[in-house]
């Protein structure tokens, strides 16, 4: 009889595994994939994003349908957003026969900004990840890494003239509710920082984001502290983890802070 292909290839994933072992997590990780993301009630835009995607895989089982985790980017309804998170891990979980799976997409976004005096516009980037972990029930939460302008309150005060400044990385992971839009997530951090960056700034512009930056002095403590306390005050936000890192003008090392509420 002339079989199909797939029925004439062995199954080996398929087979029994006597060694007993749980594997905790196994799936693909480091997949680059373009897909839709939608952040608010607009349209949904395409995206690069790295995905890790894995489950959990029972003792007896010796290997996890790899192939399956492609299938499911691959839906043509496929589009992602913090809302949709929980019925992709269903559907994994489903897919894959397994009991826990985790979801990570990182992607970088974009914000159309205008410069402070000249209005100019210009995109500015950012890093984005969704994870989303279930175990006994489903930890959903979104990362923002957003580079700033921080400037030194100690130089400021010692020195005559000028101070260290340079540019910062705030990471934010939180729990937030689906009413908050990644837009207002990321102004909501830039706005503590000494100073926000865009993309384009003419010259008036650049005058006034280095006095700007000049008038809101902050320490790596600063800025944390500065944003755990915006954060908290936001109903949509249940849980969050800030941390800064100031890659320092002065030193050939970063100065590191962290908040960890998640
Ligand atoms: N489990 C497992 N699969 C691997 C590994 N390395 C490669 N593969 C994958 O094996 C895949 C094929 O296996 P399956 O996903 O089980 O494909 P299939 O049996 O045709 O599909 P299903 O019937 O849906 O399971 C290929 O896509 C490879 O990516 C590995 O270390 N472990």
């Amino acid at each position: 009889m002339n079989l199909p292909l797939t029925h004439r290839l062995e199954d080996v994933q398929n087979t029994p595994d006597k060694r007993q072992l749980i594997i905790d997590k196994v799936g693909i990780k480091s997949l680059r994939y373009p897909v839709l993301f939608q952040s608010t009630t607009e349209t949904p835009i395409r995206v690069v994003a790295e995905f890790n995607m894995y489950v959990h895989l029972a003792a007896d089982v010796k290997g996890t349908h790899m192939s399956r985790f492609i299938e499911l980017l691959e839906r043509p309804d496929s589009v992602f957003s913090l809302s949709n998170m929980p019925a992709f891990m269903t559907d994994m979980l489903e897919l894959l026969g397994a009991k826990q799976g985790h979801v990570s997409l990182r992607f970088p976004y974009f914000i159309s900004k205008a410069a402070p005096v000249s209005g100019v516009k210009s995109f500015m980037d950012y890093d984005i990840t969704l994870t989303a972990d279930y175990k006994d029930e489903l930890e959903l939460t979104v990362k923002a890494e957003i580079p700033v302008t921080s400037l030194c309150p100690c130089s400021k005060k010692i020195s005559d003239y000028g101070a260290h400044n340079q540019r910062s990385l705030v990471s934010v992971e939180a729990r937030i509710s689906e009413n908050m839009t990644l837009d207002a997530l990321i102004q909501l951090i830039e706005e503590q920082a000494s100073s926000q960056l865009y993309g384009l700034l003419k010259r008036p512009d650049e005058k006034y984001v280095t006095e700007f930056a000049y008038d809101n002095p902050k320490f790596v403590e600063d800025l944390v502290r500065d944003i755990a306390v915006a954060l908290a005050q936001q109903n949509d936000v249940s849980g969050f983890r800030v941390e800064c890192e100031n890659f320092e003008s002065i030193h050939n090392h970063s100065a590191y802070a962290v908040i960890d509420q998640l």
